[in-house]
């Protein structure tokens, strides 16, 4: 058995934030361009809560019950993750419970998102006098965009927000992109409603696609890639936004497209294309599911490897450094 200090120093000092993931994010001065970054794991979470009870067991029983608490309320949450979690939690033996170690370690990973999202933003916002940020839809980042409306020192007037992706359903539906990005931040946060871009599921489709594609197209020509920001999951089978393997893009793509899978529920997709999306300075990952990365490098042609790849690219999640 690992003693405490032992796990400190594999992990970090007592206290710390979750560990910064990847990537070293792009500078903003005019300096030459880093070289390609390659993409590391990330380190363990570690909970700032939870540094007073790192005793380490591994019984069955426990993995189980964190199996359960976090299965609950993130059913994205996969048995590898679980058991990269189980191998960096710690716990008293004798004063054990699961759901707040689930939560605090669920926690963790949203405020470092939310704060990692915040930071990029503000620096955007200071640099450029503006910023562009793309919000995927998906369970995984929401939480984070519940915390990120909490920053009251975000200048949401000199914020842009797009829609990377939409189901093709309307906004009400519990499936939409939309409807989930406005009750978790939008409808909390002082932006002017003009400043939310996202497609128009009440209309037909090739009318949506066409006016949103419209819409960002005004956007890549006039805001200088440097100050965009971007928001991207990773779906079980390897897709981002709604762009799915094994993808090829055409080179006279649009910058919004329509797509289709019959790997999801929501068949009919809107989405970013990948030039579109490689417009944007920085991509941030928010993944909960660490699982999906192997995929995204395993599968033929995901459009997630070249943003993965792209300098400064930051990728969040629960995994531990292999
Ligand atoms: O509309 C969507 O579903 C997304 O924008 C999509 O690209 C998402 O980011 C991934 O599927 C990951 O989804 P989870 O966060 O739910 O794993």
């Amino acid at each position: 058995m690992l003693g405490a200090d032992s796990i400190l120093a594999e992990v970090g000092p007592a206290g710390s934030d979750v560990t910064e993931v990847s990537a070293t994010a792009k500078s903003f001065d005019k300096s030459p361009t880093p070289p390609p970054t390659v993409l590391r794991r990330p380190a363990p979470v570690v909970p700032q809560d939870l540094d007073d009870a790192m005793i380490i067991s591994r019984r069955q029983g426990e993995s189980e019950m964190i199996s359960d608490v976090i299965g609950g309320s993130r059913p994205v949450l996969n048995s590898s993750e679980l058991s990269c979690l189980l191998n960096d939690t710690f716990w008293r033996e004798d004063n054990f419970n699961a759901e707040s170690c689930a939560e605090s370690l669920i926690s963790a990973l949203d405020t470092k998102g939310a704060k990692l999202i915040a930071d990029h933003v503000k620096q955007r916002v200071q640099h450029y006098g503006i910023c562009v940020l793309g919000l995927s839809g998906g369970r995984s980042p929401i939480p984070a965009y519940e915390k990120l409306a909490e920053d009251k020192d975000i200048d949401w007037k000199r914020v842009k927000v797009f829609l990377v992706d939409e189901r093709y359903v309307v906004a009400s539906e519990k499936d939409s992109n939309q409807r989930a990005i406005i009750e978790a931040l939008i409808s909390h946060i002082p932006i002017p409603p003009e400043n939310f871009i996202r497609p128009n599921c009440d209309v037909p489709l090739n009318a949506s696609v066409s006016v949103y594609n419209s819409q960002i197209r005004d956007l890549i020509n006039n805001v200088d890639s440097d100050a965009w920001v971007t928001v991207m999951g990773i779906g079980p089978d390897g897709h981002t936004a709604s762009l799915f393997p094994p993808y090829d893009e055409p080179e006279d793509t649009l910058d919004v497209i329509h797509t289709n899978t019959d790997v999801f529920a929501i068949t009919r997709r809107i989405t970013l294309s990948l030039h579109a999306l490689e417009h944007s300075g920085q991509h941030i990952f928010i993944l909960t599911d660490a699982g999906v990365l192997d995929t995204a490098y395993k599968v033929d042609r995901s459009p997630a490897v070249p943003l993965l790849d792209a300098p400064g690219t930051v990728v969040i999640c629960m995994e531990k450094e292999k």
